[in-house]
């Protein structure tokens, strides 16, 4: 079978579609099971979001584009590699609090995120529509469901019982910090304000990497996708290594979509690329306004969260 996948190429200006072909079985390979195709015609990726434009348009005018840019002035010029180790070190502790994963839902009920162009809706509907679009067209992947569903758990960073981080902390695209800076990075001018852009150790192609050395080894910004991956992982979760890249690398727009650091890759990473690559098409292309009901899917959700963690995670 074959499915359409959306590839802008590095510099992120020519987008092309790519067709990338899936075979039907589930192969095991070194623990990844291989992505098969979509149980219908798969997905149709809708050409315009909820306001009018094109997806990830950061620079069409609206009012909403003026939040957008200044979350990511802001983002890029306070996001350096000694903020985000010092953030994984303090959030490493899971001191927080101890919640269930639906109790974490229901707190994302409030959060409204400022980065993204696409949606303006509570977080809690976000990833509903992403896990039931999932759900849809991949009924036998459980584990991608779920995955849809706690993918951006990680906001609830902005919640005050968190410290309540401001916005350019949490959320938006990520990228690798102690290397340059690349171009494909949405509003890259806001860079000039950052330290890292000016020291020399750290704005080179490779910086304070070699080549290949694997994303595991790479400091990225700090947000809700390595924080939901620390929570998920500390807290001995069942999910399958592809789920925890997914939720790690969702936001790393500049790599799955672009092509941008492939050269910090390692053969892992590029395997567990496949499944970032299908997931990312439900994760953008399903924000909408459409609602979905919340009691009615819910028991199904609370089955998945039953089987994949603990009752109570430390946070
Ligand atoms: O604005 C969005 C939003 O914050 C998403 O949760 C994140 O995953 C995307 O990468 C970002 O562009
Ligand atoms: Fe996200
Ligand atoms: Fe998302």
């Amino acid at each position: 079978m074959t499915i359409l996948i959306e590839q802008i190429e590095n510099g992120a200006q020519a987008e092309e579609q790519k067709t990338l072909t899936i075979t039907n079985d589930l192969v095991l390979d070194g623990g990844f099971a291989e992505p098969k195709e979509a149980s219908n015609d798969g997905f149709l990726a809708p050409e315009i979001n909820a306001f009018g434009h094109s997806f990830r348009d950061y620079d069409a005018e609206s009012q909403r584009q003026k939040t957008v840019e200044e979350f990511y002035r802001l983002n890029h010029i306070h996001q350096t590699y000694d903020f985000v180790k010092r953030k994984r070190e303090e959030y490493g502790k899971l001191d927080k609090i101890e919640m269930s994963i639906w109790e974490c839902c229901e707190l994302l009920n409030d959060v409204i995120d400022e980065s993204d162009p696409d949606l303006d809706e509570p977080q809690i509907e976000h990833l509903l529509q992403t896990a039931e679009a999932i759900r849809k067209d991949y009924p036998d992947e459980d584990w991608l469901h779920l995955t849809g569903l706690i993918h951006d758990l990680g906001k609830v960073l902005l919640h005050p019982s968190f410290g309540g981080l401001p916005q350019w902390a949490v959320v938006g695209d990520t990228h690798p910090l102690g290397c340059a800076f690349d171009e494909s990075i949405v509003h890259h001018k806001y860079f000039e304000g950052n330290p890292d852009y000016h020291n020399p150790a750290y704005n080179t192609k490779c910086g304070i990497y070699s080549e290949g050395c694997g994303l595991d080894n790479v400091m990225i910004t700090w947000g809700h996708d390595d924080y939901m991956y620390l929570v998920a992982k500390e807290n001995k979760t069942t999910l399958p290594p592809a789920a925890l890249f997914i939720i790690r690398y969702h936001s790393f727009y500049p790599l799955h979509r672009c092509g941008a650091y492939t050269h910090l890759m390692n053969e892992q990473d590029k395997e567990s690329m496949k499944w970032l690559k299908i997931f990312n098409k439900y994760d953008l292309y399903s924000k909408s306004k459409v609602r979905i009901d919340v009691e009615e899917v819910k028991p199904y959700y609370m089955s998945l969260i039953e089987k994949y963690f603990p009752a109570k995670l430390r946070w």
